[in-house]
């Protein structure tokens, strides 16, 4: 272990003790790594015959911001940012949503006079959800889900024509299309049917990969549903042109409030809890992660994003070779705006801050409602 790396790793430790239930064993650790940093240090500096403490002095000269920008490993830019965009379908719909602070749902007639100034920006990629408003068109098996003239195929094609060079991934879920808002299909019971709703989320999938989206990310957390899924596209023969990303760490909590405001998926009855991971789930998140990439996962994401940096930095370590994305969530988001309206912190300060710590933690992909933001404040 190098040096910088023993001192990081100390200091990690340090700060994570205080949660350790296990201290004996956390300190005895920490006590044995620091003798081995002392060490270190003692026979790097004979080693080029300096005298005196040199151990104390980090502060090298990173108070300009392009020395402070060479301290991170990775550097949001604008290729990072996936921008969620509410697709309803109500054609010349734009309505905002008090909830959710600048977000708005977009009728197709004005998805791209909406989008056309963010990818003049540099906008890169867009994360489609399809919000139907009218409750006629929601049933017992999410039917509206893959309807061909429905918001999401529309605003898929009519995406490309517009914008050829953007990147468009779609969330595949059922819960916005379901009667009783849930993201499967139900038993009599009410619990989730898992086959049944695998067979169903796969086909949304498809229909999705084929109108040509590039990426489909099933947010529904069913069993199998990554292999189904890549099996099915294999089968269509478009397996090489999609890019599956699976929501595998997906968290159930108190965070996803305004989505629910926005996307009209507020489970009429019960809650996600027996298909959403316990905010505790540190294992199962794991197992999660290692059985999507064991089937097929091309993209790991965990989400929500700050509250689980412990989860993202797991997804780095067991999908070293694969990308990773954070989903920074409505309520993470809301709470920002909230606080800093509240005079707490500044805005722009704290996105960048919550967002270089998704970084940090390993994400390469952030799906954000700041990424409007970000295009102003970015560079590149
Ligand atoms: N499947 C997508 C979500 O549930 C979004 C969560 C949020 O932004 O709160
Ligand atoms: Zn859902
Ligand atoms: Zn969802």
């Amino acid at each position: 272990m190098s040096f910088s790396n023993l001192v990081n790793d100390l200091s990690y430790r340090n700060r994570g003790d205080s949660n350790n239930t296990d201290r004996t064993v956390d300190t005895r650790q920490t006590r044995s790594q620091y003798s081995r940093a002392q060490s270190y240090v003692s026979t790097a500096a004979t080693s080029v015959s300096i005298s005196g403490d040199i151990s104390s002095q980090l502060h090298g000269g990173y108070s300009h911001p392009l020395a402070r920008a060479w301290q991170a490993e990775r550097q949001l830019t604008k290729s990072m940012l996936i921008y969620p965009v509410f697709i309803t379908d109500n054609p010349d719909e734009e309505t905002s949503i008090p909830s959710l602070p600048n977000q708005k749902r977009i009728g197709l007639n004005r998805l791209v006079p909406f989008l056309t100034p963010l990818v003049a920006k540099g906008l890169k990629s867009v994360m489609l959800f399809g919000v139907p408003l009218h409750p006629s068109a929601k049933d017992t098996l999410g039917t509206a889900a893959d309807d061909p003239q429905g918001p999401v195929i529309s605003g898929i094609r009519l995406l490309r024509r517009a914008f050829p060079q953007l990147f468009i991934t779609c969330d595949v879920c059922l819960c916005e299309y379901t009667s009783h808002g849930h993201c499967g299909i139900l038993h009599e019971d009410g619990s989730l049917n898992n086959s049944l709703s695998v067979d169903r989320v796969s086909d949304v999938a498809i229909a999705y990969a084929q109108a040509g989206a590039h990426c489909v990310a099933p947010s529904d957390m069913n069993d199998g549903r990554i292999r189904a899924i890549k099996l099915k596209l294999i089968e269509a023969g478009i397996a090489h042109r999609i890019v599956l990303m699976s929501y595998s760490a997906k968290f159930s909590g108190c965070l996803y409030g305004p989505f629910r405001d926005a996307a009209g998926s507020i489970p009429s009855f019960g809650d996600r809890k027996c298909y959403q991971l316990p905010p505790g789930g540190r294992g199962l998140a794991r197992r999660a992660i290692v059985r999507d990439i064991a089937e097929g996962a091309d993209i790991i994401m965990v989400k929500p994003a700050t509250q689980y940096l412990d989860i993202i930095s797991d997804a780095k370590e067991i999908g070293k070779d694969l990308p990773i994305a954070a989903y920074h969530v409505s309520g993470e988001y809301a709470m920002i705006h909230a606080a800093a309206q509240a005079g707490v912190f500044d805005l722009k300060t704290m996105a960048f801050e919550a967002t270089e710590g998704v970084l940090r933690a390993g994400a390469s992909i952030v799906v954000s409602y700041f990424t409007p933001e970000f295009l102003d404040w970015l560079e590149t």
